[in-house]
Order: C-alpha cells, then structure tokens, then sequence
C-alpha cells in the first residue's frame, strides 16, 4: 500500500461531531501549544469581561466568538442567566454549539506528557471514554472493564436487567451504561479550593494514574470545568454552569453546581459520569487570596448543597433531562432558598437556563 507523505494529518476523531468550547478573558496564544490537536475543531471562544477588549486567536484555527454584547443580543432578557466575570460563562457556548459532544478547556490548561514522555491528546482520551460505556451500577475494581487488558473482575453481574435503572430500557450490567460526562484531571496545579491553595502553595499534583473509572450511582464529585468533556446531545440541558461572578455573592463554583446537578439527574437516567485521563497541564492562573475573597460563601454554603444534593430522588415522571432539570430548580427555590436568597435567584436562572435551551435548541413545529 502506498506510503502516505507524513505531512498528510490523521483526521481528528469526531471532528465535525465536536466543538471545543474556550471562556476567557486573555489572547488565546496557549493554543499554539494545542494545534495538532485542536485545529480540526471548531472553537467556540466565550469572551468575558469586557466586551470592547479584541482577543487575539492564532491563524489557522476555525471558531466563531462570543462577547458580553453578543450574549445579551442572543438571548435578551434571558442573558441574566449567564454568569458574568466568571467562566461559568463558558456554557453560553453549550448553548448555541450544534454539536453532539463538547469538549471545554481554560487558557492555561497546556498539553500534559504521560510517563513515557508522549504528549496527550487530550480531546481524543475524551472522546474514547464517551464512546465507550459506563459502570456505575457496580463498581470494577479494574476500572474500566472496556479498556483493552482489563475487563469485568470476579462477581460482576451478568443479565441484571434493571429496567429502573433506565425508564423501562433493556439494560444489561456486562454491556454497561451509556457514558455522557468525561471529567479529565490536572497535573501540575490541582482544583484546590482557595483555603487549601492558601495553606498548600507549593503542593502541585505530579501523579499520573493511568485510569478511568466511573463515579459510581449515588455519589457526588467536584466537577471541574478545566478539562471536561460531555455529550450535549443528552446531558446538555443540565450543564448549567451556575450563575457566579459580577452581581452574585459567590463564585468559582459554577462548574461544581453543574456537576451536582448533572450528576443526580444521570443517576436518574440511568448514565454513566467517567473520571480520570486525560491529564491536562495547568498553571494556575488564578490568585488564592482573591480567590478566598471570592469563593468564601461557596465554603460555607457548599456543607448545606451537597447533603441536599445526596437527598435528592427525582420522581419517576421526570423522563427527560429538561423535566429532571426544571424539577431540580423547585427543589433548589424550597431546600436551599431557606440558606441564602441567592438560591432562589439560582433556582430562577436554572428555569431561565432550560427557557434559553429550549429556544436556541428546538426546532419550532411544523420545520
Ligand atoms: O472572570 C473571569 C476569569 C477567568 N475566566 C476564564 O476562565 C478560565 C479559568 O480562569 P483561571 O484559570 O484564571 O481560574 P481558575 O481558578 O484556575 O479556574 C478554575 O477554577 C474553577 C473556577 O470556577 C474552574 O474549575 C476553573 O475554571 C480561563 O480560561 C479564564 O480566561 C473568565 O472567563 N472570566
Ligand atoms: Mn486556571
């Protein structure tokens, strides 16, 4: 068979099933850094602060990109569910991509080397722990059992058909659950919250474990949006990165809001939510004083969330992530609105959120 030149470029996986979704507030030179990984994609570049500041986009990249004015434009009244001054505006991009998956990164997020040295294709790792299934009914002590060199360990279920687990759909425990979150890691600076950054300044996470697991049903984790990739197609209209920033009393966890809520709702659904590669190398750009400033509510309010989150069962009537979704936000408004006011207003935004997506994301009747 004829050589290819090696100047002929594999083509990316998925490449026009996937938009890479970037929010910032700073010229965007780090992609450099990610071009044969990323220049087959389409970008969507959310751009926060102020809108009257040009970001610069290195040559050679496909992406369309957003700023405070666009977003208002976009949506109307319905911007006021977007966090502004926060990257949980990143999931305006969510909003208006048309793509079946998402693959969302910051600007200092750089590309991490595995053990042997090899760079990381960060969105490829991505891309193959969403197209292969789950485990979260039972958790396998090998990990992934669909990795090649592993599989189901001693004990694991067969035929367990729990229709429960899925509204009704034959489900088998050896062919897994459907995946719809890929959560990746960090090497170098981790998602410390601000008081362990403060106590912990020099820690930096040099440990690559090479796995993926499932977050097992029925359990919580800290999402991290640095390096997150999802199927929009189905878990979408949950990945509301919660309302943060300028005007809020709280921030830096909009990414950890949209994790509780996407997680309970796959839960619901039956999904799978995977954790582990790819490692992505981050340097923090953040500070950890202001972070303390900024994130202080967070810390106190988070050991009321995360119980009422674990409390949550959603009635089987929910069938769709929407309804799960809309369900979730009266549940916020009475549980958590008793807390903080702010709930109330982020019960509200989850309702405009869902408004947003149903307007940008349904086909009106009849097309
Ligand atoms: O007002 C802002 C500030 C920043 N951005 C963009 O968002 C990401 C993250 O910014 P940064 O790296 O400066 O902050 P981190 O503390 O490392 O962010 C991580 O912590 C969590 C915060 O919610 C979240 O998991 C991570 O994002 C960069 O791309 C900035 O350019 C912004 O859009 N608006
Ligand atoms: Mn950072």
């Amino acid at each position: 068979m004829e050589q290819q030149p090696s100047s002929v470029k594999p083509i990316a996986m998925l490449k026009d099933e996937l938009d890479i979704v970037i929010p910032t507030v700073r010229d965007l030179d780090f992609l450099e850094m990610w071009r044969p990984f990323f220049e087959q994609y389409h970008l969507i570049i959310v751009q926060d602060g102020d809108p009257s500041k040009t970001i610069k986009v290195p040559e050679g990249f496909d992406y369309e990109m957003y700023n405070r004015n666009d977003i208002n434009r976009i949506l109307g009244d319905k911007a006021s569910c977007i966090s502004f001054q926060d990257s949980g505006c990143r999931c305006f991009g969510f909003l208006v991509s048309k793509k079946k998956y998402i693959y969302t990164i910051d600007d200092d997020c750089f590309v991490a080397k595995d053990p042997s040295g090899k760079e990381i294709n960060a969105v490829e790792q991505h891309i193959k722990n969403l197209i292969s299934p789950s485990t979260p009914h039972y958790f396998n002590t090998l990990y992934d059992p669909f990795r090649d060199g592993a599989d189901f360990t001693r004990g694991n279920p067969f035929g367990m058909h729990d229709a429960e687990f899925t509204h009704g759909n034959p489900f088998s425990m050896r062919e897994g659950a459907k995946t719809v979150v890929s959560h990746g890691l960090w090497l170098n600076f981790p998602d410390y919250d601000a008081p362990t950054q403060i106590v912990k300044p020099l820690e930096r996470n040099n440990r690559y474990v090479d796995a993926v697991m499932t977050i097992p049903k029925g359990t919580l984790f800290s999402m991290c949006g640095m390096n997150l990739a999802f199927d929009r197609e189905l878990i979408g209209p949950a990945m509301y990165f919660g309302l943060m920033g300028d005007g809020q009393p709280i921030t830096g966890y909009d990414d950890m809001w949209a994790g509780w809520c996407m997680k309970v709702i796959c839960d619901h659904m039956g999904w799978g939510v995977k954790t582990g590669l790819p490692y992505i190398d981050h340097k923090k750009a953040s500070n950890r004083f202001e972070n303390l400033k900024k994130k202080f509510n967070g810390i106190f309010w988070q050991e009321q969330a995360v119980p009422f989150f674990q409390s949550v069962t959603l009635p089987k009537e929910c069938t769709t992530v929407q309804q799960c979704y809309l369900e979730l936000s009266k549940l916020v408004k009475k549980k958590l609105g008793t807390v903080d006011p702010y709930f109330i207003k982020l019960a509200d935004g989850m309702v405009t959120w869902t408004e947003a997506w149903e307007e940008l994301n349904t086909t009106p009747k009849g097309n």
